[in-house]
Parts: structure tokens; sequence; C-alpha cells
């Protein structure tokens, strides 16, 4: 496996793949069994395999989120080596924002409400680093976690817009075998909060079930919402959209999802179903 740091290193070796099919999991570290299960699809969908790792400050409307964001650069190699991964690319901030580097991919539709809406720039920030990745490791397949509902739909119009010649595939959440789904920001939580915290995903199939047997989409959400609240979960939102536009329905189908965001003492949880 290639670890490097450096870009024209990357290049470099990008290059000796550059016939190849190459499938690429961009990350921002910190890594678990949820982006282990896409490089394992990265590496059944294509010959070559490239991971990256970077916090991309861009994306971040909290200082402090951003400063805490773990960043554990040993354990991920090993895992990513474990894997058998091709290359993996720890870019730097300047390799991905050099000097007087100032544009901004602004999405709309399925960017502009939840996540969109309550973290000023974060989408905004998501796609323009993803463009330059792609435009750097020139993937033919790109994978992407099913956690991040709202992201997969806002990287898939930035895809179908901007005409990238890029395959996404996303691959379902990984979750523990309590029901959370795997996030890096879960450490963060305490041990009092991790025992409370699959809680959510107890609620969600809740709600899933009753909505899926043609339940009353506003009942069935308010009472989620309350039971969350019972529990000292501060909501975000808890809501039934449309899976690809993120718009608000009222009427449940098969093309329907329904996504959360809770606060959980200083870790926020993001699910879906
Ligand atoms: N539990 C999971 N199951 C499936 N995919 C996941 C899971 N967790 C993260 N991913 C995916 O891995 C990719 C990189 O995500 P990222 O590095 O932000 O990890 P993360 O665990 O989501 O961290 P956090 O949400 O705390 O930022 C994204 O496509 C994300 O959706
Ligand atoms: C796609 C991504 C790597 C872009 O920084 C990030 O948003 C993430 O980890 O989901
Ligand atoms: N995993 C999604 C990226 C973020 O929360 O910043």
């Amino acid at each position: 496996m290639i670890i490097t740091h450096d870009l024209n290193e990357f290049l470099r070796e990008r290059g000796h793949l550059d016939m190849i099919d190459v499938s690429f999991v961009p990350t921002m570290g910190a890594l678990h069994e949820g982006h282990l299960a896409l490089v394992k699809k990265a590496k059944k969908i294509a010959k070559h395999c490239i991971v990256s790792v970077f916090v991309n400050p861009l994306q971040f409307d909290q200082k402090e989120d951003f400063l805490r964001y773990p960043k554990l650069e040993k354990e991920d190699v090993h895992l990513l080596e474990q894997n058998q991964v091709d290359i993996v690319w720890f870019p730097k901030v300047e390799d991905i924002y050099p000097r007087g580097f100032d544009t901004r991919i602004e999405i709309g539709g399925p960017a502009l409400q939840w996540e969109g809406a309550l973290r000023k720039g974060h989408f905004s920030g998501v796609a323009t680093v993803v463009y330059r990745l792609f435009s750097l490791v020139k993937p033919k397949f790109a994978c992407f976690g099913e956690k991040d509902w709202q992201q997969i739909q806002v990287i898939h119009r930035m895809v179908k817009d901007l005409l990238l010649p890029v395959t996404l595939v996303n691959v379902p959440i990984v979750r523990e075998k309590d029901g959370l789904a795997k996030s890096s920001r879960n450490r963060f939580l305490t041990s009092e909060e991790r025992s409370r915290a699959p809680f959510l995903y107890k609620i969600l199939q809740e709600a899933y079930l009753k909505l899926k047997s043609g339940g009353n989409i506003s009942l069935i959400l308010s009472n989620a919402i309350e039971a969350l609240e019972k529990k000292e979960f501060k909501v975000d939102y808890f809501c039934a959209v449309d899976g690809n536009s993120l718009q608000k329905i009222t009427k449940w189908n098969d093309n329907a999802r329904l996504i959360a965001a809770v606060k959980l003492g200083s870790v926020r949880l993001l699910d879906n179903i």
C-alpha cells in the first residue's frame, strides 16, 4: 500500500493506475467498520482502491467541532493496510485549497433543508472538497455511506448537474450491535450517553414500521419526537422526506426516507431508515 502526504507523489502513483479501473473512498479519518464497508465495496467493483483522509475545514460551521475532530493516522493506515487499499492519500490543506483558491460549489434542491439549513456552508464545503478530490483522483467509482443520506443526495445532484464522469455507489449503514450507527464522533459520548444513544434507532424503527403500515405521518412523527425528548435527546429534526429531493412528504411511499438528527450531550447523532 502506498501512503502519501505529498500531492506530486500521489499524482505520480495515481498515474501508474491510470488506465485501470479505480474506485475512491473519501473520508475524514478516524476509521471504523462503516468506512471499511465502503472500502470493501470499492474493492469489489474496481481493480484498484484509493482512500483519502482529509478533515475538510470548509465543511465545518463550528470551530470547536473542527478542532476536536479525531485524528488517528497510524490506526487508519493500519486498518487500510489490512484491507489492501492501493493508495491512501492524506492531502495537505494547501493541496486542496491552494493560495488564491476562491471557488465554491453551491447546490440547491436536496442541500437546502435539514443539515443544509442547520450547518451554514456545510454542503457547499462538502461539494467543493468532493469536486476537488474527484478532479485529482479521477475515479471511475466513488463510494459514500448511507449514514449521511442527505450528503449522498447532494453529491448525486452535483455529479448529475456538472456531468462529472464518475459513478456513485451507496453503501448501507453499518451499526453497532445495539443499533447505533457507527460514527467517528461517537467516541465523544460519555458512557451514560453511549448507553442511551441506541434509543434513536429504536424510535426510527418503530416509526418506520408504523409509517409503512399506513399510519398518520404527523402523529407518528410527533410521538417519536416526544419519546426522544423525554429521554433528553435534543431533536434537531425527525422527519419523513422524499429520498432524493429531501422534501417533506405527507404520505409514506416506496421512495420515502425517515431522517433524524439529535443532540446527545456534546455529540450530534445522524441516522435514517
Ligand atoms: N456507519 C456508517 N455506515 C456506512 N457508511 C458510513 C458510516 N459512517 C460513516 N460512513 C461513511 O464514510 C464516509 C466518510 O465519513 P466520515 O469520515 O465523515 O465518517 P463518520 O463516521 O461519518 O464521521 P462523522 O459523522 O463523525 O463525521 C462517508 O461517506 C460516510 O457516509
Ligand atoms: C465526503 C467527505 C469525506 C467530504 O469531506 C465527508 O463529508 C464525509 O466524511 O462524509
Ligand atoms: N460524515 C459527514 C460529514 C460531517 O458530518 O461533517
